[in-house]
C-alpha cells in the first residue's frame, strides 16, 4: 500500500471496551428471559460482535452475513451492496440483532434489512458500533448506537481501508498527506 497517509487517534481502546460493555448490559435488559440470534456483518463488523457477545448475558446464537460496497483504496461508497455470503440458518421467529460496525451512507443496512426482515424474525433491530448521520443517504436507524461521529473515514477495531488496519486495537481517523 501507497503511505500517503497516516493515522489520527480518534476513540481510545478502553473508552471502545467501555462503550462494548453498555451496549451489552442495555440488550441484556432489553431481551431478558428471551433468546438472540445475532447476525455479524462482515467483515467490518467481526471484532465489535466478538467483543459484544462476551458482554450479553441472555442466551444467544451466531451468525455472519457478508456484503461489499467500498472496494480498493477508495474511502467512497461504490452504491452498490453485493452479498457475497448469506446466513446459514432460517430466522423465523427469531429475536434478531443485526451487528455491524458502522453505519455512514445506510445502504449496506438499508439492503440488509430489506433482505432478512421478509424472513420474518419475531423481532428485527440493529446495533452499530458507530454512527455518522451526516452521510445518510437511505432511511436507516439503528436501535442501539455506540458513538456517533463526524464524516470522517475512520479505521481499526475491525474497520479497514483496502483491506488494511482492521487488526488495530483503536479506532483512528485515516488523513491523506
Ligand atoms: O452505511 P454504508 O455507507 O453502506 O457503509 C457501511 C458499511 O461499509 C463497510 O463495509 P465494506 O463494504 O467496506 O465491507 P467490509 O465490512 O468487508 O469492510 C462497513 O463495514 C459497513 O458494512
Ligand atoms: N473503514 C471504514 N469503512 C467505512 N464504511 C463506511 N464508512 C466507513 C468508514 O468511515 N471507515
Amino acid at each position: 500500500m501507497k503511505e500517503n497517509y497516516y493515522l489520527e487517534p480518534f476513540i481510545k481502546k478502553e473508552d471502545i471496551q467501555k462503550k462494548v460493555k453498555e451496549l451489552g448490559k442495555m440488550i441484556s435488559e432489553d431481551y431478558r428471559g428471551e433468546e438472540l440470534f445475532l447476525v455479524g456483518v462482515l467483515k467490518g463488523s467481526w471484532i465489535f460482535m466478538a467483543d459484544l457477545v462476551r458482554e450479553i448475558e441472555v442466551p444467544l446464537e451466531v451468525s455472519f452475513i457478508s456484503v461489499s460496497s467500498y472496494v480498493g483504496e477508495t474511502t467512497k461508497t461504490s452504491g452498490v451492496v453485493r452479498l457475497l455470503c448469506d446466513i446459514d440458518k432460517p430466522l423465523s421467529n427469531k429475536n434478531v440483532i443485526l451487528v455491524e460496525d458502522i453505519v455512514d451512507t445506510g445502504l449496506t443496512l438499508s439492503y440488509l434489512k430489506k433482505l432478512l426482515e421478509v424472513r420474518k424474525p419475531k423481532s428485527f433491530k440493529i446495533c452499530a458500533l458507530l454512527d455518522k448521520p451526516e452521510r445518510r443517504m437511505a432511511d436507516i436507524k439503528a436501535e442501539y448506537v455506540g458513538f456517533t461521529i463526524p464524516d470522517e473515514f475512520v479505521v481499526g477495531y475491525g474497520l479497514d481501508y483496502n483491506g488494511y488496519f482492521r487488526n488495530l486495537p483503536e479506532i483512528s481517523i485515516l488523513r491523506f498527506k
